[in-house]
């Protein structure tokens, strides 16, 4: 397969796509985003990946969805192509986990794009925000929703409502990223973290990711009880019996994923 807009490398067990569009910032335009929804079916096909991470340059995770490409659409094209989920939210699908690696820019769909992994990891040159409301319009690949329920909604309202960007450090206080790191140590932190993560029993890191977006969607009872099914079924691994061996003997767990 090859790219134009994005590099994928691999170095087993984790898979890396790179947005690479630097001289729009990385807006995502309709190629770039088919390019890593393929890029991301096929990480999820590997049977050898067990964790990818996203990134972009130093000065833009993504600067948006591609303003030039869609200035001129009107509204019947825009419904009729179910305009930006068609082939946006293909890491929401992802059942391996994503980690964002965020420097520079991460607006409008950048920000959405970060906000659909598992979590962000941001380098201190991040900037946050969702500035459609100045184009005339909203977010729409979910920036509403899932920045709302990240920051609470008060400086979600008021990110939506005046464009205003965050810096990383109101981003690590707010709660929208995992923790910030210096920018020139950005990639290597969440390899190493994606590595660590791709080292433990896929099936539990799976079912764990499954079980934390779980709270996203129903009720605390009904996510608890959600929970506990799927805590008993890990009983069934090889890798709980592996993991609780290990622990028991004093020796790191070799885990073999099933
Ligand atoms: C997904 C939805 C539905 O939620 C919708 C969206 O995502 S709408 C897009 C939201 N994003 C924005 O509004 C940000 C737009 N960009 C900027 O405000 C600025 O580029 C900046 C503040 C990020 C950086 O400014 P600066 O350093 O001055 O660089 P520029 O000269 O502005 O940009 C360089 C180059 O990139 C092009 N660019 C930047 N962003 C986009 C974009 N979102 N779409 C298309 N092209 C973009 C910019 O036009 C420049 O290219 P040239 O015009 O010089 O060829």
């Amino acid at each position: 397969m090859s790219y134009k807009m994005i590099l994928v490398d691999s170095t087993e067990p984790v898979g890396l796509i790179t947005l690479n569009r630097p001289e729009a910032l990385n807006a995502l335009n309709g190629e770039l985003m088919n390019e890593m929804t393929q890029a991301l079916r096929g990480f999820e096909a590997d049977e050898n990946i067990r964790a990818v991470v996203i990134t972009g340059s130093p000065k833009a995770f993504a600067a948006g969805a591609d303003i030039k490409e869609m200035q001129d659409m009107n509204y019947v094209e825009a419904y009729m192509k179910d305009f930006i989920t068609a082939n946006w939210e293909e890491a929401t699908r992802c059942r391996k986990p994503i980690i964002a690696a965020v420097a520079g820019y991460a607006l409008g769909g950048g920000c959405e794009l970060a906000m659909m992994c598992d979590f962000i990891i941001a380098a201190d040159t991040a900037k946050f925000g969702q500035p459609e409301i100045k184009l005339g319009v909203i977010p729409g690949a979910g920036g509403t929703q899932r920045l709302t329920r990240f920051v609470g909604k008060s400086k979600a309202m008021e990110m939506v409502l005046t464009g205003r960007m965050m810096d990383a450090e109101e981003a690590e206080r707010s709660g929208l990223v995992s923790r910030v790191v210096p920018a020139d140590d950005l990639v290597d932190e969440a390899l190493k973290t994606a590595r660590k993560i791709a080292d433990l029993s896929l099936p539990s890191v799976m079912i764990a990711k499954e079980s934390v977006n779980k709270a996203y969607e129903t009720t605390l009872q009904e996510g608890v009880m959600f929970e506990r099914r799927v805590f008993h079924s890990l009983f069934a691994t090889e890798d709980q019996k592996e993991g609780m061996a290990a622990f028991a003997e004093k020796r790191t767990a070799k885990f073999k994923h099933k």
